[in-house]
């Protein structure tokens, strides 16, 4: 029994010890950058976090215990991937426009389950041929297109908050309304031609990205070896077999309808996100391709349409004398067409601030390719990073009382005063975010605003508890109340 047991240890240590080999450079960095137990955080990750605590632990909670306990920059290990956590404006200059550095942090690497090699996971080279046909995606024309459709979509809206009064999970409710939206715009269908239940359909979306996830914090799971096994992996099996038939179904419609889909994206100026998918996979495509492209852009859209939307919502409602300006710029439009909507510059400003306060997204996440010197310091090759715009949008040293909210910030007059790199709610450099018109959330807020006076339980930003899987959410269910104005 002995020889046995001490030969099993003897392979373990072995193991352990050709691991960290391979790890070396990273664990050399991390004791650089302020990290807790170095040698064994590249085995277990920084699971024994949630293994000691038993608390439900996420990425974002997990940067602010480390900011906490040793302060930022932060060496974090998800599983056995190294990232080097920063909220420095030079780095994230340095990360976001190095031409080596355009890969995604290994923290996505689970995602890549579910979203395979949509636009955001696509490394390089696939990025570099699949984001040149969606340059189109956000011109004028496009966004014009979407407006009736963005518009009815509203009026619905006011007419279901005439019922509803009270939202006891505002944003389950905005990020199902921004799902509805974008099937309705990006895939070219008419409200009574949807034939499957987006609603569910959302929200099994939503769930399996919690779930993958989750799956950073297991220190057995490797993103590509075990995760069919897992429950997460089981949950997004089903949702990709009951979604590829329903988009297949969309693509088919979509081609009947106009048979020779490059010419008319080429010559047509009605042209919507479906029909630049189609084109890009115009030579090779398989639906669980084109699938993947479908899906990952609807999670990119909606899950932080609809979070920006409650927090915004939740603003305005602690905030009534903010709320009172944003309905004097309002009702001051003569009509609700695109060009009056694209000037509201004072809801525009509030919808900034928003973004500021509560970046829908986090953490922008890379992986560089080659060592990047950051000044005081070498990232080593094949290190990934995340820049935490959560955590640089709240600085004292980039935004003066950075837990106001004060949309006067971003006003036209005042937007030179911002810090480059400061603000990172749609990211910067080549691979950032080109929906920055905001013309669903600017059409929403100003119908809202218009037709109800917003209040609410919470009595500052404070009470506005955060979580983040990827994008962010809310960890309680805040109640919102819609009283129509008289
Ligand atoms: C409040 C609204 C939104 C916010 C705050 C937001 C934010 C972001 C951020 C931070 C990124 C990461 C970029 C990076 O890694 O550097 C991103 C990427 C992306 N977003 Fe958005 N986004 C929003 C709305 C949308 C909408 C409406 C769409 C599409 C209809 C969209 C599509 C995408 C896509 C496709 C990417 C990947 C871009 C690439 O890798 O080339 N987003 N977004």
């Amino acid at each position: 029994m002995f020889p046995i047991f001490a030969v099993l240890i003897g392979c373990l240590i072995i193991f352990y010890v050709i691991f960290l080999w391979n790890k070396w450079k990273y664990v050399k960095f991390s004791w650089k950058v302020n990290g807790f137990f170095s040698l064994v955080l590249p085995f277990t990750g920084n699971t024994y976090i949630y293994l000691l605590t038993g608390k439900k632990i996420s990425p974002i909670s997990l940067a602010e215990i480390g900011r906490k306990i040793v302060g930022f920059p932060l060496s974090v290990w998800f599983g056995h991937q190294y990232h080097y956590v920063t909220s420095d404006l030079n780095d994230a200059k340095i990360l976001l426009t190095h031409p080596k550095c355009y890969e995604k942090a290994a923290i996505y690497d689970n995602l890549k389950f579910f979203f395979g090699d949509g636009l955001f996971l696509a490394s390089y080279e696939l990025w570099k041929q699949h984001r040149r046909h969606f340059g189109k995606s956000f011109k004028p024309n496009m966004l014009k297109m979407y407006f009736s459709s963005q518009y009815r979509l509203s009026c619905n809206l006011i007419q279901e908050l005439k019922q509803e009064k009270c939202l006891e999970n505002i944003y389950e409710y905005f990020y199902l309304y921004s799902f509805n939206s974008f099937f309705i715009s990006a895939l070219g269908l008419d409200e009574d031609e949807i034939f499957f239940d987006i609603r569910r359909f959302g929200q099994l979306e939503s769930k399996v990205q919690e779930l993958l996830v989750g799956l950073l914090f297991n220190p057995f799971v490797s993103p590509t070896i075990w995760t069919k096994w897992f429950p997460a992996g089981k949950a997004a099996d089903k949702v990709i077999n009951e979604g590829i038939p329903f988009i297949t179904e969309i693509i088919k419609r979509r081609k009947k309808q106009h048979k020779d889909i490059l010419s008319y994206v080429e010559n047509s100026n009605e042209v919507c996100l479906i029909d630049l998918i189609l084109t890009d996979y115009n030579q090779i495509s398989t639906d669980r391709q084109i699938f993947n492209q479908v899906t990952l852009f609807s999670a990119a859209a909606t899950e932080t349409t609809g979070f920006a939307l409650s927090c915004c919502f939740i603003s305005l409602a602690i905030y009534p004398d903010i709320q009172a300006k944003v309905y004097e710029e309002i009702i001051d439009t003569i009509e609700d067409s695109y060009e009056d909507i694209s000037n509201l510059k004072y809801t525009e400003a509030v919808l900034w601030e928003t973004l500021r306060l509560f970046s829908p997204a986090p953490f922008i996440g890379r992986k560089c390719d080659v060592d990047i010197d950051l000044g005081d310091k070498v990232l080593p090759a094949g290190a990934s990073c995340l820049i935490s715009a959560y955590h640089i949008h709240r600085d004292p040293t980039n935004w003066v009382e950075p837990l106001k909210f004060d949309p006067s910030r971003f006003l036209p007059e005042n937007q030179a005063k911002i810090k480059p790199y400061s603000f990172l709610g749609f990211s910067a450099g080549s691979r950032d975010c080109k929906a920055q018109s905001m013309l669903l959330m600017k059409m929403t807020v100003a119908s809202v605003v218009r037709n109800f006076k917003i209040t609410t339980d919470y009595k500052s930003i404070d009470d506005i508890q955060l979580e983040s899987a990827i994008t962010m959410r809310l960890v309680d269910n805040c109640n919102c109340y819609f009283e129509p104005r008289k």
